[in-house]
């Protein structure tokens, strides 16, 4: 397949159409301050470096062609601003598979269909997860995402005992109480910042589901210690400085682990209906099973990566909905009713579905994931030398013309039936990735959002300013930076 993308700016097709309004508030000037910002954005995204191959190649392959950036930050400040913008710059001047200085590291670039195809797939197993392990191994190793080949497989194995039809069934029970009560508390007003709201919701839900209880005292040092460790993965200075973000990531770990470890042996000699206890009574075949370590580490990552994805997601859905009233109004009529909240309800609202799956298309929570190579490899006939790291963007995938018909543009229909965008490529779509660790919680997650998307239709109408543009900072997820606000009613 042939990967080119139009040559139209990107930066430009964005400022006149797209809803995504990619970069942020300058951070030396607050508030006041965005033509400085963008002229700040503008001098990084034209900054250009002459083009010297990454390695000599052996005979048959093609060298992969980059440059280093900047001296000493590379291109670390233009992933960190610019995300998106920065990623398709690199892919049209480029194309799918380049390299380049960032964070202190030699770092790989893989983008478009047909190449992170090779990489997932991972026929001859030369690429390994500890690509992540250089941004977040410190804070979430032995995290299922962080494990590989053989002892991913049985671990992986193992843990799908938590994900049963049975168990996400009564997950779903807990995510739709847990939901109907605290968005009874929600404030109104013209400007509620929603994605703080929505944290704490999906914060609540995941302690329910996940520990069957509830932090009580222990809440605010625990939400400090997850928002560490989640952003201590893209500091720029990479070690344990006191009173940076490194430090305050280890920090943050060391009060999850003694907090999990705290309540192994109690989970274990009880039978509660939790995420927790599936994990410390989750047997094998042969009756092996996780140590008390095991829990404690895949505890710590699942709440990581069901709590930081989920509240992206929805916070997408809520301003996209907000943006175009007419398919907030579409969602509402589809959602509305008193039934309970089960599987098969939620299977049947194909337009929230469609909503949700655009959201995500157009922003990705995990924007980009990464590989190691472990051996000398080759993505779409390019050497690979072995201790290559490699990123991909299912970001920059979801933008791409040869997929996406104005993929800029909010448009969920393009994934109804007469269309199915998301088939022109296996990897068009794919904010859940692919291959041997494609998302475990995907269904979990898509009931999460749908069941909160639901509730909150039926009991708010919300709306922004014509003008407004969520600024979606990417420094680790990307998040909108100013809390996302919006006029916010109850529906009487
Ligand atoms: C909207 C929500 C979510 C998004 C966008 C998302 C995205 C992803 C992505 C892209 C990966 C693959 C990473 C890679 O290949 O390197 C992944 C893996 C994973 N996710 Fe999710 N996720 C979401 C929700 C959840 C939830 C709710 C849970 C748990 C209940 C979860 C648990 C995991 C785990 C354990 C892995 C590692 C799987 C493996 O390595 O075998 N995620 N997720």
């Amino acid at each position: 397949m042939s990967v080119t993308v139009t040559s139209t700016s990107p930066r430009t097709q964005r400022r006149l159409t797209g809803p995504v309004r990619v970069g942020r508030p300058s951070p030396l000037l607050p508030g006041l301050t965005q033509p400085v910002a963008d002229r700040f954005d503008d001098w990084l995204l034209r900054r250009s470096h002459q083009p010297t191959p990454l390695a000599t190649p052996p005979p048959g392959l093609k060298p992969v062609m980059g440059d280093p950036g900047m001296p000493v930050l590379g291109y670390t400040m233009q992933n960190l601003r610019l995300g998106l913008e920065f990623m398709l710059r690199r892919y049209e001047t480029y194309g799918p598979v380049s390299w380049m200085r960032a964070f202190g590291m030699t770092l790989v670039s893989v983008g478009g269909g047909d190449a992170v195809q090779e990489v997932l797939t991972n026929k001859d197993k030369a690429f390994s997860q500890q690509g992540w392990t250089a941004f977040i191994g410190p804070f979430f190793h032995r995290g299922l995402m962080l494990m590989d080949f053989d002892e991913h497989l049985a671990h992986r194995r193992l843990m799908q005992q938590a994900f049963t039809p049975a168990r996400l069934a009564g997950y779903l029970d807990q995510v739709s109480a847990v939901i109907a009560a605290r968005l009874d508390t929600w404030p109104t007003g013209p400007a509620v910042r929603v994605y703080p709201l929505l944290k704490r919701l999906t914060l609540d839900v995941a302690v329910r589901t996940f520990m069957g209880g509830n932090l009580g005292a222990d809440r605010e040092r625990l939400t400090k210690a997850f928002i560490a460790t989640v952003r201590a993965g893209t500091a720029v200075v990479r070690k344990p400085v006191p009173g940076g973000r490194w430090a305050a990531g280890l920090q943050g770990r060391k009060v999850l682990e003694e907090f999990f470890r705290s309540r192994v042996a109690a989970k274990r000699a009880g039978d509660d209906d939790d995420l927790f206890a599936a994990l410390c009574h989750a047997r094998d075949e042969d009756g092996s099973a996780y140590t008390d370590e095991d829990v404690v580490n895949h505890m710590i990552f699942l709440m990581m990566a069901a709590h930081d994805t989920s509240t992206i997601a929805t916070s997408a859905v809520v301003y996209f909905l907000a943006k175009y009233p007419d398919w907030q109004q579409a969602v509402r009529a589809e959602c509305s009713g008193d039934a309970g909240v089960t599987t098969d309800l939620l299977a049947e609202l194909s337009t929230l579905d469609m909503v949700i799956r655009e959201s995500m298309r157009l922003v990705a929570p995990v924007h980009v994931m990464s590989r190691q190579a472990v051996k000398d490899t080759s993505i779409l006939g390019h050497h690979i030398p072995a201790g290559t790291i490699v990123g991909m963007s299912p970001w920059l995938s979801h933008m791409l013309p040869e997929y996406w018909t104005d993929p800029l543009s909010f448009d969920p229909s393009r994934f109804g039936p007469d269309r199915r965008e998301d088939r022109s490529h296996r990897y068009a779509w794919m904010p859940f990735g692919g291959g041997v660790h494609k998302c475990i919680g995907m269904v979990f997650g898509l009931n999460e959002i749908k069941t909160l998307v639901r509730a909150l239709t039926q009991r708010f109408d919300w709306s922004v300013p014509a003008t407004y543009r969520t600024p979606w900072d990417p420094v680790s997820l990307p998040i909108p930076a100013d809390g996302l606000p919006v006029a916010l009613t109850r529906r009487a």
